[in-house]
């Protein structure tokens, strides 16, 4: 393997073994190279503490000047909450950076590759840009719709049922899958059902695995059907939103906020309007969402072009029955042409079922 691609991938590592507790910064690792030995490695660990140059570039010491630096985003050229990385690199004495992608904030790609060839230091940018760029697609997306980078997730038998005709349902998919949808729902910061998923399961949408964090749950209701004692209304163990659609029921809405859930309504007639959510959802900076719909309000997510990743998990198992409900309803396309398509395709095997990772072709 090239050398660059070698340190290059020794700083991926480090920014991916910290996904989930950068939130809302992105995942950065780096790696400082003198005299063909590693001098200094870092990684960014909390927002609000020191970049992953910056722990790098402590950890060398002196020891970095004339040395390479290997970094997996574009180093900072503004004062954040923290002084800016570029500075500190040309300070330290380093003589080239190494960087697998711009910073893809509009308002600041390309400043700190200035900062830095502006002090007569040898830059090379777009190694191993695919898979940095990859780890960070929550925060790219964000950071340029001011939207959450949204994953749709289904569990289905192999005819893509996600219940039987009689909406049985536990359970298609084996305890290791759950448990892998369980470390998916930890690294979102919201979840998404429809009321219909909340009548049938009364799930708890939370994150049981160890150290999982509960994302927000988010239940789209267009008429505030929701009971009352539902365990994501009653239990306490995740805050809970509602988006209903115009003119609700003022007293269940009342209720509902008495026993500390927000309800909000949108701009939808009859059905909730999913772009209203996509867009309040932004403004809150939840910059991940994690749909479990049920195939009514996938389809609403995937026809409204909303859907930047599909996580669909296939139990080896046939239940048949014309009326047993799919995971994605809704109206459907008239033509195969217009069916939507899934890029990078992937299929790993979890315990008997598979699962499958795709990312929606944007028309
Ligand atoms: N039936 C299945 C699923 N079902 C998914 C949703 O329909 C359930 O309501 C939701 O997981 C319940 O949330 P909980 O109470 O927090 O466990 N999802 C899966 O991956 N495999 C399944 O076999």
């Amino acid at each position: 393997m090239p050398q660059d691609d070698f340190y290059m991938a020794l700083a991926i590592n480090n920014a991916k073994s910290m996904k989930g507790q950068t939130e809302p910064n992105p995942l950065v690792g780096s790696v400082i190279v003198n005299g063909g030995r590693v001098v200094g490695i870092g990684a960014h660990l909390k927002a609000g503490e020191p970049h992953a140059e910056i722990h790098a570039l402590r950890m060398a010491g002196d020891a970095a000047r004339g040395g390479t630096i290997y970094v997996t985003l574009e180093p900072c050229s503004h004062h954040g909450r923290t002084g800016p990385c570029a500075e500190a690199i040309v300070n330290a004495g380093l003589k080239k950076v190494v960087i697998a992608t711009l910073d893809p904030n509009p308002l600041v790609s390309g400043n700190g590759v200035a900062i830095l060839e502006r002090a007569g230091i040898d830059v090379k940018v777009g190694v191993c840009e695919e898979e940095a760029r990859q780890m960070n697609e929550v925060f790219n997306l964000f950071i340029t719709e001011k939207r959450p980078f949204i994953t749709l997730k289904a569990a289905s038998t192999l005819d893509g049922k996600i219940a039987t005709r009689s909406l049985d349902s536990k359970w298609i998919t084996s305890e290791e899958a759950r448990l892998d949808v369980h470390q998916l729902r930890s690294e979102n910061q919201a979840i998404l059902v429809g009321v219909g998923t909340v009548v049938e399961d009364d799930p708890e949408l939370t994150a049981r695995i160890p150290d999982g964090r509960n994302p927000l749950r988010i239940v789209l209701d267009s008429s505030l059907r929701i009971s009352l004692d539902s365990k994501i209304v009653a239990d306490g163990l995740a805050e809970t939103w509602i988006f209903t659609a115009q003119k609700v029921d003022s007293e269940k809405k009342a209720a509902l906020e008495q026993l500390g859930i927000s309800v909000f309504e949108t701009s939808g007639l009859k059905q909730v309007d999913v772009r209203d959510v996509v867009r309040i959802l932004g403004e809150k900076s939840i910059s991940s969402l994690f749909i479990e719909g049920g195939g009514t309000v996938n389809a609403a997510f995937l026809e409204a072009g909303l859907v930047d990743k599909t996580v669909f998990y296939f139990a080896p198992k046939l239940i048949g029955g014309k009326q047993a409900p799919t995971f994605i309803e809704g109206m459907g396309y008239d033509l195969m042409k217009d069916a939507v398509e899934l890029e990078r395709g992937e299929f790993v095997k979890i315990g008997k079922d598979f699962k499958f990772t795709g990312y929606p072709v944007k028309k």
